[in-house]
């Protein structure tokens, strides 16, 4: 891993390129072992309407929606288990968040070329005294950060295969979300699309 300076964005930590490119690496064949054992799936929301974005969680949790609602949930939609978080995002938790409680659930996040994510806060979890950190992988992405409130003023930086953000502090409720991903542009994964893990105290 790299030393990274941090910044801050409408409260948000950067940690630009805080995972070299061997980091990388390692982490996405992590990725790929929790994938072969808890396949990508599409969540839909309460309202019936699909994701954009592919998911499945590493962790004692892993996040699901459906038409009962957001949540956290033990097992995969097909039954499984979750498998172990990955031991490199564990890693970046400490680097980031060395005085958090240890993340419950990871959740991996796959966005094809088409896929984005609306502004949103994370506020399915219990504890919002926790951090969530999220570690970018592939294709760069346009991340944009809004208020604690809805509406207002936002503004975006692109986010690059091993940059790292920290929501937390008073800014664990910001609205954030994806505008959209540049596909094509990293190099990491050998097709366009991108990876994005949240690490995230559930309970
Ligand atoms: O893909 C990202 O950079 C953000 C993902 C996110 O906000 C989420 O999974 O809740
Ligand atoms: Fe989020």
């Amino acid at each position: 891993m790299n030393d990274s300076q941090p910044f801050d964005i409408r409260g948000a930590l950067i940690f630009p390129g805080l995972l070299d490119r061997e980091a990388q690496a390692r982490l996405v064949e992590q990725i790929r072992a929790v994938v072969a054992a808890a396949p990508f799936f599409r969540p839909v929301t309460p309202a019936g309407r699909p994701l954009s974005v592919r998911m499945t969680s590493a962790g004692s949790h892993g996040w699901v929606s459906d038409r009962s609602g957001y949540r956290y949930e033990r097992r995969h939609p097909e039954g499984m288990e979750w498998p172990p978080i990955p031991s490199l995002a564990l890693e970046v938790w400490e680097r980031a968040v060395a005085n958090a409680r240890a993340p419950e659930c990871c959740l991996v996040n796959w966005y094809d070329a088409e896929a984005r994510m609306g502004l949103h806060q994370d506020r399915d979890e219990v504890d919002f005294t926790q951090p969530v950190v999220s570690i970018s992988l592939g294709d760069d992405a346009r991340f944009r950060v809004g208020n604690l409130s809805r509406g207002g003023k936002t503004e975006s930086i692109v986010l690059r295969s091993g940059d790292v953000v920290v929501l937390g502090g008073g800014a664990r409720l910001v609205h954030h979300g994806v505008d959209r991903i540049y596909p094509g542009t990293g190099t990491l994964l050998g097709k366009p699309g991108r990876i994005n893990l949240t690490l995230r105290v559930v309970t």
